[in-house]
Protein backbone atom coordinates (compact mmCIF):
# COMPACT_ATOMS: atom_id res chain seq x y z
CA UNK A 1 0.00 0.00 0.00
CA UNK A 2 0.99 3.56 -0.60
CA UNK A 3 1.94 6.42 1.60
CA UNK A 4 -1.51 8.00 0.33
CA UNK A 5 -3.79 5.13 0.92
CA UNK A 6 -1.93 4.01 4.34
CA UNK A 7 -2.35 7.74 5.06
CA UNK A 8 -6.19 7.78 4.11
CA UNK A 9 -7.11 4.76 6.01
CA UNK A 10 -6.10 6.24 9.44
CA UNK A 11 -7.99 9.12 8.43
CA UNK A 12 -11.23 7.49 7.29
CA UNK A 13 -10.68 5.70 10.93
CA UNK A 14 -10.26 2.36 9.40
CA UNK A 15 -6.79 1.94 11.51
CA UNK A 16 -6.77 -1.51 13.95
CA UNK A 17 -5.94 1.48 16.71
CA UNK A 18 -7.72 3.66 18.17
CA UNK A 19 -7.46 7.03 20.38
CA UNK A 20 -5.64 10.15 18.42
CA UNK A 21 -3.93 10.52 15.39
CA UNK A 22 -0.23 10.24 16.98
CA UNK A 23 -1.04 6.59 18.71
CA UNK A 24 -2.76 5.32 15.37
CA UNK A 25 0.25 5.99 13.17
CA UNK A 26 2.67 5.07 15.72
CA UNK A 27 0.79 2.21 17.34
CA UNK A 28 -0.05 0.70 13.78
CA UNK A 29 1.85 -2.14 13.46
CA UNK A 30 0.91 -2.76 9.68
CA UNK A 31 1.74 0.62 8.45
CA UNK A 32 4.86 -0.33 5.86
CA UNK A 33 5.47 3.94 5.04
CA UNK A 34 8.08 5.46 7.10
CA UNK A 35 5.39 6.97 10.09
CA UNK A 36 7.19 10.00 10.57
CA UNK A 37 5.89 10.75 6.73
CA UNK A 38 2.52 9.61 7.52
CA UNK A 39 1.72 11.29 10.75
CA UNK A 40 3.32 14.89 9.06
CA UNK A 41 1.03 14.25 5.70
CA UNK A 42 -2.13 13.12 7.82
CA UNK A 43 -1.36 16.48 10.25
CA UNK A 44 -0.40 19.19 7.10
CA UNK A 45 -3.99 17.55 4.82
CA UNK A 46 -6.12 18.26 7.71
CA UNK A 47 -5.05 21.71 8.62
CA UNK A 48 -5.05 22.84 4.94
CA UNK A 49 -8.34 20.96 4.26
CA UNK A 50 -10.67 23.66 4.38
CA UNK A 51 -8.72 25.05 1.52
CA UNK A 52 -7.79 21.86 -0.49
CA UNK A 53 -11.49 20.80 0.19
CA UNK A 54 -12.84 23.99 -1.80
CA UNK A 55 -9.74 23.21 -4.23
CA UNK A 56 -10.98 19.81 -4.92
CA UNK A 57 -14.73 20.63 -5.54
CA UNK A 58 -14.77 23.78 -7.34
CA UNK A 59 -12.15 21.64 -9.93
CA UNK A 60 -14.28 18.65 -10.54
CA UNK A 61 -11.66 16.29 -9.68
CA UNK A 62 -13.89 13.61 -7.74
CA UNK A 63 -16.47 13.47 -10.58
CA UNK A 64 -13.58 13.14 -13.14
CA UNK A 65 -11.55 10.86 -11.23
CA UNK A 66 -13.88 7.95 -9.65
CA UNK A 67 -11.50 5.96 -8.79
CA UNK A 68 -10.16 8.47 -6.20
CA UNK A 69 -12.15 8.96 -2.52
CA UNK A 70 -12.59 12.06 -0.67
CA UNK A 71 -9.57 11.57 1.23
CA UNK A 72 -7.21 10.33 -1.09
CA UNK A 73 -7.87 13.49 -3.33
CA UNK A 74 -7.02 16.02 -0.33
CA UNK A 75 -3.76 14.08 0.16
CA UNK A 76 -2.75 14.02 -2.82
CA UNK A 77 -3.50 17.48 -3.97
CA UNK A 78 -1.88 18.42 -0.55
CA UNK A 79 0.95 17.01 -1.98
CA UNK A 80 0.72 18.29 -5.69
CA UNK A 81 0.30 22.28 -4.34
CA UNK A 82 1.98 22.16 -1.41
CA UNK A 83 4.79 19.76 -0.43
CA UNK A 84 8.33 20.56 -1.85
CA UNK A 85 9.19 17.23 -3.54
CA UNK A 86 5.33 17.17 -5.13
CA UNK A 87 3.66 13.87 -5.00
CA UNK A 88 5.82 11.18 -3.15
CA UNK A 89 5.48 8.65 -6.05
CA UNK A 90 6.77 7.37 -9.88
CA UNK A 91 5.38 9.32 -12.36
CA UNK A 92 3.81 6.21 -13.88
CA UNK A 93 1.87 5.50 -10.89
CA UNK A 94 -1.94 5.42 -11.50
CA UNK A 95 -2.61 7.93 -8.44
CA UNK A 96 -0.15 10.14 -9.29
CA UNK A 97 -1.50 10.79 -13.19
CA UNK A 98 -5.30 10.96 -12.35
CA UNK A 99 -3.83 14.07 -10.39
CA UNK A 100 -1.23 15.74 -12.46
CA UNK A 101 -3.38 15.33 -15.47
CA UNK A 102 -5.76 18.07 -13.68
CA UNK A 103 -2.69 20.23 -12.70
CA UNK A 104 -3.44 23.40 -14.23
CA UNK A 105 -7.51 23.09 -13.10
CA UNK A 106 -6.02 22.70 -9.72
CA UNK A 107 -3.28 24.92 -8.97
CA UNK A 108 -5.76 27.66 -10.84
CA UNK A 109 -8.74 26.92 -7.79
CA UNK A 110 -5.76 27.16 -5.71
CA UNK A 111 -4.90 30.48 -6.82
CA UNK A 112 -8.65 31.54 -6.73
CA UNK A 113 -9.23 30.15 -2.96
CA UNK A 114 -5.72 32.48 -1.97
CA UNK A 115 -7.32 35.09 -3.82
CA UNK A 116 -10.89 34.67 -1.73
CA UNK A 117 -9.20 34.80 1.65
CA UNK A 118 -7.49 37.98 0.70
CA UNK A 119 -3.86 36.39 0.69
CA UNK A 120 -0.72 37.84 -1.28
CA UNK A 121 1.22 34.69 -1.42
CA UNK A 122 1.12 31.52 -0.47
CA UNK A 123 2.89 31.93 2.64
CA UNK A 124 0.14 34.51 4.03
CA UNK A 125 -2.22 31.87 3.35
CA UNK A 126 -0.07 29.74 5.50
CA UNK A 127 -0.71 32.37 8.03
CA UNK A 128 -4.45 32.29 7.51
CA UNK A 129 -4.60 28.57 7.68
CA UNK A 130 -2.42 28.60 11.29
CA UNK A 131 -4.35 31.37 12.51
CA UNK A 132 -7.64 29.53 11.90
CA UNK A 133 -6.61 26.00 12.92
CA UNK A 134 -6.60 27.77 16.58
CA UNK A 135 -9.34 30.42 16.20
CA UNK A 136 -11.58 27.89 18.52
CA UNK A 137 -9.15 26.94 20.62
CA UNK A 138 -9.91 27.48 24.41
CA UNK A 139 -6.21 26.69 25.24
CA UNK A 140 -3.88 30.03 25.44
CA UNK A 141 -0.10 28.61 25.27
CA UNK A 142 1.32 29.01 29.31
CA UNK A 143 4.99 30.07 29.18
CA UNK A 144 6.90 29.88 32.63
CA UNK A 145 9.72 32.15 32.79
CA UNK A 146 12.48 29.98 34.43
CA UNK A 147 13.52 32.26 37.11
CA UNK A 148 17.19 30.41 37.11
CA UNK A 149 17.81 31.91 33.89
CA UNK A 150 15.91 35.20 33.40
CA UNK A 151 12.87 37.16 34.93
CA UNK A 152 9.68 37.95 33.97
CA UNK A 153 10.42 41.55 33.12
CA UNK A 154 13.61 40.44 30.92
CA UNK A 155 10.88 38.28 29.22
CA UNK A 156 8.30 40.46 28.63
CA UNK A 157 10.96 43.18 27.35
CA UNK A 158 12.61 40.87 24.84
CA UNK A 159 10.92 37.84 23.96
CA UNK A 160 7.47 39.05 24.26
CA UNK A 161 8.27 42.24 23.30
CA UNK A 162 5.64 43.69 20.95
CA UNK A 163 3.09 41.97 23.20
CA UNK A 164 -0.06 44.19 24.76
CA UNK A 165 -1.17 43.28 28.27
CA UNK A 166 -4.64 41.58 28.32
CA UNK A 167 -6.71 41.49 31.19
CA UNK A 168 -7.83 37.79 31.10
CA UNK A 169 -6.88 34.55 29.59
CA UNK A 170 -10.02 35.28 27.74
CA UNK A 171 -8.74 38.00 26.00
CA UNK A 172 -6.23 36.13 25.13
CA UNK A 173 -8.27 33.82 23.61
CA UNK A 174 -10.59 35.98 21.95
CA UNK A 175 -8.65 37.45 19.14
CA UNK A 176 -6.06 37.79 16.47
CA UNK A 177 -3.97 40.55 18.60
CA UNK A 178 -0.47 40.09 20.11
CA UNK A 179 -1.29 39.59 23.20
CA UNK A 180 -0.14 38.40 26.70
CA UNK A 181 -1.74 37.60 30.14
CA UNK A 182 0.32 37.84 33.61
CA UNK A 183 -1.15 34.67 35.10
CA UNK A 184 -2.47 36.17 38.80
CA UNK A 185 -2.27 33.21 40.18
CA UNK A 186 1.58 31.31 39.35
CA UNK A 187 3.96 33.63 39.69
CA UNK A 188 6.15 34.14 36.82
CA UNK A 189 3.39 32.58 34.06
CA UNK A 190 2.54 34.09 31.30
CA UNK A 191 -0.44 32.89 28.34
CA UNK A 192 -0.17 33.60 24.73
CA UNK A 193 -2.55 33.12 21.88
CA UNK A 194 -2.17 29.62 20.72
CA UNK A 195 -0.68 30.34 17.24
CA UNK A 196 2.41 31.66 18.29
CA UNK A 197 5.32 28.79 18.81
CA UNK A 198 8.05 29.50 21.23
CA UNK A 199 9.28 26.19 20.21
CA UNK A 200 12.09 27.78 18.12
CA UNK A 201 12.91 30.53 20.21
CA UNK A 202 15.88 31.40 21.53
CA UNK A 203 14.58 32.15 25.38
CA UNK A 204 12.96 28.19 25.09
CA UNK A 205 16.31 26.85 23.69
CA UNK A 206 18.08 28.82 26.15
CA UNK A 207 16.07 27.20 29.02
CA UNK A 208 14.44 30.95 30.10
CA UNK A 209 11.21 30.15 29.13
CA UNK A 210 9.41 26.64 29.77
CA UNK A 211 6.09 25.57 27.59
CA UNK A 212 4.11 24.20 30.95
CA UNK A 213 0.18 24.29 31.29
CA UNK A 214 -0.88 26.31 34.24
CA UNK A 215 -1.78 23.85 35.61
CA UNK A 216 0.92 21.82 35.89
CA UNK A 217 2.79 24.45 37.88
CA UNK A 218 0.53 23.97 40.77
CA UNK A 219 1.80 21.14 42.79
CA UNK A 220 5.77 23.01 42.46
CA UNK A 221 4.15 25.97 44.08
CA UNK A 222 1.71 24.65 46.30
CA UNK A 223 4.40 22.54 48.22
CA UNK A 224 5.89 26.11 48.46
CA UNK A 225 9.72 24.53 49.59
CA UNK A 226 11.34 26.86 51.91
CA UNK A 227 14.70 26.91 53.63
CA UNK A 228 13.62 25.37 56.69
CA UNK A 229 12.29 22.47 54.96
CA UNK A 230 15.64 21.15 53.64
CA UNK A 231 15.90 18.89 51.02
CA UNK A 232 13.33 17.95 48.22
CA UNK A 233 12.65 14.64 46.76
CA UNK A 234 10.58 14.71 43.35
CA UNK A 235 9.25 11.02 42.77
CA UNK A 236 8.22 10.59 39.38
CA UNK A 237 10.75 13.23 37.80
CA UNK A 238 10.01 12.72 33.74
CA UNK A 239 10.45 14.88 31.80
CA UNK A 240 11.15 17.18 34.51
CA UNK A 241 8.44 20.41 34.16
CA UNK A 242 7.72 20.50 37.45
CA UNK A 243 11.53 19.04 39.11
CA UNK A 244 12.85 22.39 37.18
CA UNK A 245 9.82 24.50 38.57
CA UNK A 246 11.11 22.90 41.76
CA UNK A 247 14.58 24.10 41.43
CA UNK A 248 13.68 27.74 40.60
CA UNK A 249 11.53 28.12 43.79
CA UNK A 250 14.36 26.14 45.73
CA UNK A 251 17.48 27.73 44.55
CA UNK A 252 15.37 31.37 45.34
CA UNK A 253 14.64 29.89 48.70
CA UNK A 254 18.59 29.24 48.89
CA UNK A 255 19.78 32.61 47.73
CA UNK A 256 17.40 34.34 50.27
CA UNK A 257 18.78 32.10 53.61
CA UNK A 258 22.36 33.60 53.80
CA UNK A 259 24.46 31.12 55.51
CA UNK A 260 22.22 28.40 55.67
CA UNK A 261 22.81 24.77 53.78
CA UNK A 262 21.95 24.95 50.93
CA UNK A 263 19.01 22.43 50.18
CA UNK A 264 19.04 19.91 46.74
CA UNK A 265 16.10 18.22 44.67
CA UNK A 266 16.55 14.64 44.47
CA UNK A 267 14.60 14.25 41.30
CA UNK A 268 13.77 9.96 40.98
CA UNK A 269 12.85 8.67 37.61
CA UNK A 270 12.14 4.79 36.66
CA UNK A 271 12.77 4.67 33.31
CA UNK A 272 16.19 4.80 32.29
CA UNK A 273 14.90 6.55 28.46
CA UNK A 274 13.06 9.66 30.25
CA UNK A 275 15.61 10.22 32.89
CA UNK A 276 17.78 10.98 29.99
CA UNK A 277 15.30 13.40 28.70
CA UNK A 278 15.10 14.52 32.38
CA UNK A 279 18.63 15.08 32.31
CA UNK A 280 18.26 16.99 29.31
CA UNK A 281 15.62 19.67 30.72
CA UNK A 282 17.49 20.02 33.92
CA UNK A 283 20.43 20.90 32.29
CA UNK A 284 18.81 23.36 29.72
CA UNK A 285 16.77 24.72 33.01
CA UNK A 286 20.40 25.72 34.69
CA UNK A 287 19.09 23.27 37.58
CA UNK A 288 21.36 20.60 37.23
CA UNK A 289 23.36 22.62 39.86
CA UNK A 290 21.07 21.87 42.76
CA UNK A 291 19.21 18.31 41.34
CA UNK A 292 20.59 15.14 41.76
CA UNK A 293 18.88 12.58 38.95
CA UNK A 294 18.88 9.30 39.99
CA UNK A 295 18.29 7.34 36.31
CA UNK A 296 15.99 4.58 35.79
CA UNK A 297 15.59 4.15 40.00
CA UNK A 298 12.23 2.84 41.40
CA UNK A 299 11.21 5.74 44.39
CA UNK A 300 9.54 2.90 45.52
CA UNK A 301 12.83 1.28 46.38
CA UNK A 302 14.32 3.85 48.31
CA UNK A 303 14.50 3.58 52.18
CA UNK A 304 12.56 6.48 53.32
CA UNK A 305 15.20 5.89 56.95
CA UNK A 306 18.24 6.47 54.79
CA UNK A 307 20.63 8.73 56.00
CA UNK A 308 21.16 10.50 52.94
CA UNK A 309 17.39 11.55 52.59
CA UNK A 310 17.56 12.48 56.47
CA UNK A 311 17.47 16.06 55.16
CA UNK A 312 14.11 15.59 53.06
CA UNK A 313 11.52 17.83 54.11
CA UNK A 314 9.58 18.24 51.58
CA UNK A 315 8.15 15.67 48.48
CA UNK A 316 6.63 16.09 45.02
CA UNK A 317 4.65 12.94 43.83
CA UNK A 318 3.49 13.54 40.55
CA UNK A 319 2.57 9.76 39.00
CA UNK A 320 1.81 8.13 36.24
CA UNK A 321 -1.91 8.58 35.60
CA UNK A 322 -4.73 7.83 33.08
CA UNK A 323 -3.96 11.08 31.80
CA UNK A 324 -7.42 11.57 30.85
CA UNK A 325 -7.13 15.62 31.71
CA UNK A 326 -4.66 16.72 29.24
CA UNK A 327 -5.69 18.97 26.43
CA UNK A 328 -5.86 17.42 22.96
CA UNK A 329 -3.98 14.34 22.85
CA UNK A 330 -6.91 12.48 22.78
CA UNK A 331 -8.65 14.01 19.46
CA UNK A 332 -8.32 13.49 15.92
CA UNK A 333 -7.66 16.42 14.05
CA UNK A 334 -10.63 18.39 11.79
CA UNK A 335 -10.70 17.22 8.56
CA UNK A 336 -12.59 18.91 6.06
CA UNK A 337 -14.23 16.96 3.22
CA UNK A 338 -14.81 17.76 -0.41
CA UNK A 339 -18.51 16.30 -1.66
CA UNK A 340 -18.16 13.06 -2.69
CA UNK A 341 -18.23 12.44 -6.13
CA UNK A 342 -21.05 12.75 -8.05
CA UNK A 343 -22.82 14.75 -5.13
CA UNK A 344 -23.77 18.52 -5.67
CA UNK A 345 -20.40 20.23 -4.76
CA UNK A 346 -20.19 22.39 -2.14
CA UNK A 347 -18.00 25.18 -1.98
CA UNK A 348 -19.23 27.91 0.75
CA UNK A 349 -20.15 26.14 3.48
CA UNK A 350 -17.48 23.12 3.48
CA UNK A 351 -18.76 20.15 5.94
CA UNK A 352 -16.21 19.69 8.63
CA UNK A 353 -16.00 16.07 8.71
CA UNK A 354 -14.06 14.69 12.09
CA UNK A 355 -12.48 12.19 10.70
CA UNK A 356 -11.66 10.41 13.86
CA UNK A 357 -13.88 6.65 14.33
CA UNK A 358 -15.07 9.85 16.82
CA UNK A 359 -16.79 7.34 19.56
CA UNK A 360 -16.15 9.34 21.78
CA UNK A 361 -17.61 12.80 20.45
CA UNK A 362 -20.67 10.30 19.83
CA UNK A 363 -20.83 9.80 23.41
CA UNK A 364 -20.92 13.15 23.99
CA UNK A 365 -23.98 13.98 22.43
CA UNK A 366 -25.97 11.34 23.76
CA UNK A 367 -28.38 11.79 26.80
CA UNK A 368 -26.84 8.87 28.73
CA UNK A 369 -22.89 9.41 27.81
CA UNK A 370 -20.50 7.36 29.30
CA UNK A 371 -17.61 8.87 30.92
CA UNK A 372 -14.54 8.88 29.01
CA UNK A 373 -12.85 6.04 28.29
CA UNK A 374 -9.30 6.64 26.96
CA UNK A 375 -6.01 6.44 28.66
CA UNK A 376 -2.68 8.30 27.75
CA UNK A 377 0.45 6.76 29.01
CA UNK A 378 3.61 8.99 30.11
CA UNK A 379 4.83 8.80 26.75
CA UNK A 380 1.62 10.11 24.81
CA UNK A 381 0.25 6.92 23.90
CA UNK A 382 -3.32 6.45 23.90
CA UNK A 383 -5.44 3.21 24.72
CA UNK A 384 -9.07 3.18 24.73
CA UNK A 385 -10.87 1.12 27.18
CA UNK A 386 -13.15 -1.53 25.54
CA UNK A 387 -16.42 -1.02 28.37
CA UNK A 388 -17.06 0.41 31.59
CA UNK A 389 -15.86 -2.50 33.11
CA UNK A 390 -12.71 -2.20 32.02
CA UNK A 391 -12.17 1.18 32.57
CA UNK A 392 -13.06 0.90 35.92
CA UNK A 393 -10.37 -2.21 36.51
CA UNK A 394 -8.06 0.37 35.14
CA UNK A 395 -8.78 3.45 37.06
CA UNK A 396 -8.56 0.48 40.27
CA UNK A 397 -5.18 -0.15 39.58
CA UNK A 398 -4.11 3.07 38.70
CA UNK A 399 -5.10 4.14 42.09
CA UNK A 400 -3.56 1.16 43.63
CA UNK A 401 -0.49 2.24 42.33
CA UNK A 402 -0.42 6.38 42.99
CA UNK A 403 -1.74 5.19 46.47
CA UNK A 404 1.58 3.18 47.03
CA UNK A 405 3.71 5.34 45.95
CA UNK A 406 2.27 8.14 47.97
CA UNK A 407 2.06 6.13 51.15
CA UNK A 408 6.13 5.82 50.70
CA UNK A 409 6.57 8.91 50.33
CA UNK A 410 4.50 9.90 53.73
CA UNK A 411 7.55 7.95 55.59
CA UNK A 412 10.31 9.48 54.79
CA UNK A 413 11.58 10.45 58.22
CA UNK A 414 12.33 14.60 58.24
CA UNK A 415 9.23 14.83 55.70
CA UNK A 416 6.76 17.85 56.86
CA UNK A 417 5.07 18.47 53.40
CA UNK A 418 4.39 16.31 50.60
CA UNK A 419 1.79 17.13 47.27
CA UNK A 420 0.12 14.57 45.00
CA UNK A 421 -1.05 15.44 41.60
CA UNK A 422 -2.06 13.78 38.71
CA UNK A 423 -3.28 15.09 35.31
CA UNK A 424 -6.73 13.12 35.56
CA UNK A 425 -10.14 13.91 35.82
CA UNK A 426 -11.38 10.50 37.33
CA UNK A 427 -11.88 10.43 41.31
CA UNK A 428 -10.24 7.08 41.66
CA UNK A 429 -7.08 8.69 41.53
CA UNK A 430 -7.86 11.73 42.92
CA UNK A 431 -10.11 12.53 45.81
CA UNK A 432 -10.23 8.82 46.53
CA UNK A 433 -6.60 8.34 46.92
CA UNK A 434 -6.44 11.28 49.21
CA UNK A 435 -9.17 9.80 51.12
CA UNK A 436 -7.48 6.00 51.50
CA UNK A 437 -3.84 8.06 52.54
CA UNK A 438 -5.61 10.53 55.08
CA UNK A 439 -7.26 7.13 56.29
CA UNK A 440 -3.81 4.71 56.34
CA UNK A 441 -1.93 3.98 59.27
CA UNK A 442 0.82 5.69 58.02
CA UNK A 443 -0.85 8.70 58.49
CA UNK A 444 -2.40 8.03 61.67
CA UNK A 445 0.63 7.37 63.21
CA UNK A 446 2.70 9.90 61.83
CA UNK A 447 -0.07 12.74 61.88
CA UNK A 448 -0.29 13.61 58.18
CA UNK A 449 -3.32 15.52 57.58
CA UNK A 450 -4.74 17.52 54.30
CA UNK A 451 -3.14 21.13 54.04
CA UNK A 452 -6.64 22.74 54.33
CA UNK A 453 -7.03 25.61 52.20
CA UNK A 454 -6.86 28.93 54.18
CA UNK A 455 -3.27 27.48 54.97
CA UNK A 456 -2.31 27.37 51.73
CA UNK A 457 -0.14 29.53 49.31
CA UNK A 458 -2.03 32.52 48.16
CA UNK A 459 -2.51 31.68 44.45
CA UNK A 460 -3.33 28.16 45.66
CA UNK A 461 -6.29 29.33 47.84
CA UNK A 462 -7.38 32.03 45.61
CA UNK A 463 -7.84 29.27 42.52
CA UNK A 464 -11.75 28.84 42.78
CA UNK A 465 -11.90 25.25 41.59
CA UNK A 466 -12.26 22.35 44.08
CA UNK A 467 -12.06 18.77 44.48
CA UNK A 468 -15.92 17.43 44.32
CA UNK A 469 -17.50 16.91 47.87
CA UNK A 470 -19.36 13.83 46.89
CA UNK A 471 -16.06 11.76 45.68
CA UNK A 472 -14.92 13.34 49.47
CA UNK A 473 -17.79 11.03 51.44
CA UNK A 474 -19.50 14.79 52.13
CA UNK A 475 -16.29 15.97 53.32
CA UNK A 476 -16.60 19.71 52.93
CA UNK A 477 -12.84 20.35 54.49
CA UNK A 478 -11.40 17.55 52.50
CA UNK A 479 -12.91 18.61 49.31
CA UNK A 480 -12.21 22.21 49.64
CA UNK A 481 -8.55 21.76 50.77
CA UNK A 482 -8.14 19.61 47.06
CA UNK A 483 -7.75 21.68 43.97
CA UNK A 484 -8.60 20.81 40.32
CA UNK A 485 -8.63 21.72 37.52
CA UNK A 486 -11.06 21.59 34.76
CA UNK A 487 -10.60 21.45 30.83
CA UNK A 488 -13.61 22.96 29.24
CA UNK A 489 -14.36 25.78 31.64
CA UNK A 490 -13.13 28.68 30.02
CA UNK A 491 -9.98 29.22 32.75
CA UNK A 492 -7.75 27.82 29.64
CA UNK A 493 -5.87 25.27 31.87
CA UNK A 494 -5.70 21.18 31.92
CA UNK A 495 -7.95 18.59 33.73
CA UNK A 496 -5.56 18.60 36.75
CA UNK A 497 -5.74 17.59 40.30
CA UNK A 498 -3.41 17.93 43.55
CA UNK A 499 -3.45 18.48 47.20
CA UNK A 500 -0.90 18.67 49.67
CA UNK A 501 -0.28 17.05 52.91
CA UNK A 502 1.57 18.80 56.22
CA UNK A 503 2.63 17.45 59.60
CA UNK A 504 3.96 18.50 62.52
CA UNK A 505 6.53 15.85 62.94
CA UNK A 506 6.59 14.69 66.67
CA UNK A 507 6.16 10.87 66.05
CA UNK A 508 9.35 10.48 63.39
CA UNK A 509 11.69 9.47 65.42
CA UNK A 510 9.80 6.82 67.04
CA UNK A 511 8.77 5.76 63.64
CA UNK A 512 12.17 5.18 61.60
CA UNK A 513 12.86 1.79 62.58
CA UNK A 514 9.57 0.92 61.73
CA UNK A 515 9.63 2.09 58.08
CA UNK A 516 12.88 0.24 58.22
CA UNK A 517 11.04 -2.88 58.81
CA UNK A 518 8.30 -2.18 56.41
CA UNK A 519 11.32 -2.42 53.79
CA UNK A 520 12.16 -5.80 54.37
CA UNK A 521 8.90 -7.70 54.44
CA UNK A 522 8.73 -9.83 51.19
CA UNK A 523 6.65 -8.88 48.49
CA UNK A 524 2.83 -8.50 48.43
CA UNK A 525 1.50 -10.71 45.30
CA UNK A 526 1.57 -9.65 41.58
CA UNK A 527 -0.04 -6.06 40.91
CA UNK A 528 -3.09 -6.36 38.81
CA UNK A 529 -2.75 -3.17 36.42
CA UNK A 530 -2.49 -5.12 32.86
CA UNK A 531 0.14 -3.64 30.94
CA UNK A 532 -1.96 -3.18 27.89
CA UNK A 533 -2.39 0.30 29.73
CA UNK A 534 1.06 1.41 29.10
CA UNK A 535 2.83 -1.09 26.71
CA UNK A 536 4.86 -2.35 28.89
CA UNK A 537 6.39 -5.11 30.68
CA UNK A 538 4.55 -6.73 33.60
CA UNK A 539 5.02 -5.82 37.05
CA UNK A 540 8.14 -5.69 38.82
CA UNK A 541 6.90 -7.52 42.43
CA UNK A 542 10.56 -7.05 44.33
CA UNK A 543 9.70 -3.43 45.01
CA UNK A 544 6.71 -4.33 46.45
CA UNK A 545 6.03 -2.95 49.90
CA UNK A 546 4.37 -4.70 52.96
CA UNK A 547 2.18 -2.51 55.16
CA UNK A 548 -0.83 -2.41 56.59
CA UNK A 549 -1.97 0.18 54.03
CA UNK A 550 -0.61 -1.89 50.99
CA UNK A 551 -2.71 -4.77 51.94
CA UNK A 552 -5.54 -2.57 51.51
CA UNK A 553 -4.22 -1.43 48.24
CA UNK A 554 -3.58 -5.67 47.57
CA UNK A 555 -1.00 -4.60 45.18
CA UNK A 556 2.52 -3.18 44.30
CA UNK A 557 3.78 -1.11 41.92
CA UNK A 558 3.26 -1.35 38.36
CA UNK A 559 5.74 -0.30 35.32
CA UNK A 560 3.86 2.41 34.49
CA UNK A 561 5.09 4.82 31.57
CA UNK A 562 8.55 2.76 31.15
CA UNK A 563 9.55 3.11 27.31
CA UNK A 564 6.70 2.22 25.87
CA UNK A 565 6.70 4.83 23.73
CA UNK A 566 9.26 6.28 20.74
CA UNK A 567 11.16 8.95 22.35
CA UNK A 568 12.74 9.84 18.96
CA UNK A 569 9.82 12.31 18.07
CA UNK A 570 9.66 13.87 21.49
CA UNK A 571 8.80 17.35 20.54
CA UNK A 572 10.90 18.81 23.51
CA UNK A 573 9.79 19.74 27.27
CA UNK A 574 6.33 21.01 26.54
CA UNK A 575 3.59 19.72 28.35
C1 LIG B 1 3.24 11.88 35.04
S1 LIG B 1 4.88 11.54 34.74
C2 LIG B 1 5.68 12.81 35.66
C3 LIG B 1 5.69 14.13 34.98
C4 LIG B 1 6.66 15.10 35.65
N1 LIG B 1 6.35 15.27 37.05
C5 LIG B 1 6.65 16.47 34.99
O1 LIG B 1 6.00 17.38 35.47
O2 LIG B 1 7.32 16.62 33.97
C6 LIG B 1 5.21 10.18 35.75
C7 LIG B 1 6.64 9.71 35.67
O3 LIG B 1 6.86 8.84 36.77
C8 LIG B 1 7.68 7.77 36.37
N2 LIG B 1 7.47 6.69 37.37
C9 LIG B 1 6.44 5.82 37.45
N3 LIG B 1 6.60 4.99 38.50
C10 LIG B 1 7.74 5.35 39.11
C11 LIG B 1 8.45 4.88 40.25
N4 LIG B 1 8.00 3.86 40.96
N5 LIG B 1 9.61 5.49 40.58
C12 LIG B 1 10.09 6.53 39.85
N6 LIG B 1 9.47 7.00 38.75
C13 LIG B 1 8.31 6.44 38.39
C14 LIG B 1 7.20 7.49 34.97
O4 LIG B 1 8.17 6.77 34.23
C15 LIG B 1 6.96 8.89 34.44
O5 LIG B 1 8.09 9.40 33.82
Amino acid sequence: MSLYHETASILDGDAPTGGNLRSRVFNNKDIKSPRGQIYALAVETCKWSSVLAEVVDNSQLLQCERKLTPVLALLLVHDLLLAKGGIALPVSHGLRAAIERHRSRLTAEFTRARIRRKCSSVSALAEHVEALLHSTSKHPRWIRVNTLKSTLDDQLATTFDGYQRAASVQDVLAGPAKLIYVDEHIPNLVAVPPRFDFAKSGAYKSGAIILQDKASCFPAYLLDPQAADGDVIDGCAAPGNKTTHLASIVHSRNQAAEGALHAKIYAFEKDAKRAKTLEKMVTTAGSDGITQIHYGHDFLKVDPADEKFSRVGALLLDPSCSGSGIVGRDDMPDLHLPAAAGTKTQTKTQKSAKVSASKKRKREDDDDAEPEKILIDDDGNTTVASSEKDLKARLQALSDFQFTLMLHALKFSAARKATYSTCSIHAEENEHVVLRLLQSDIAQQRGWRILPRDAQVKGMRDWPVRGQVDFCDGDMQVAEACIRAHKDDGRGVMGFFVAAFVRDGQQDESLVPEIRQVQKVPNQPAYELDSTLTGSPPADQSSSLLSSDSKAGGAGPPELGAGSGDDSDWGGFDD
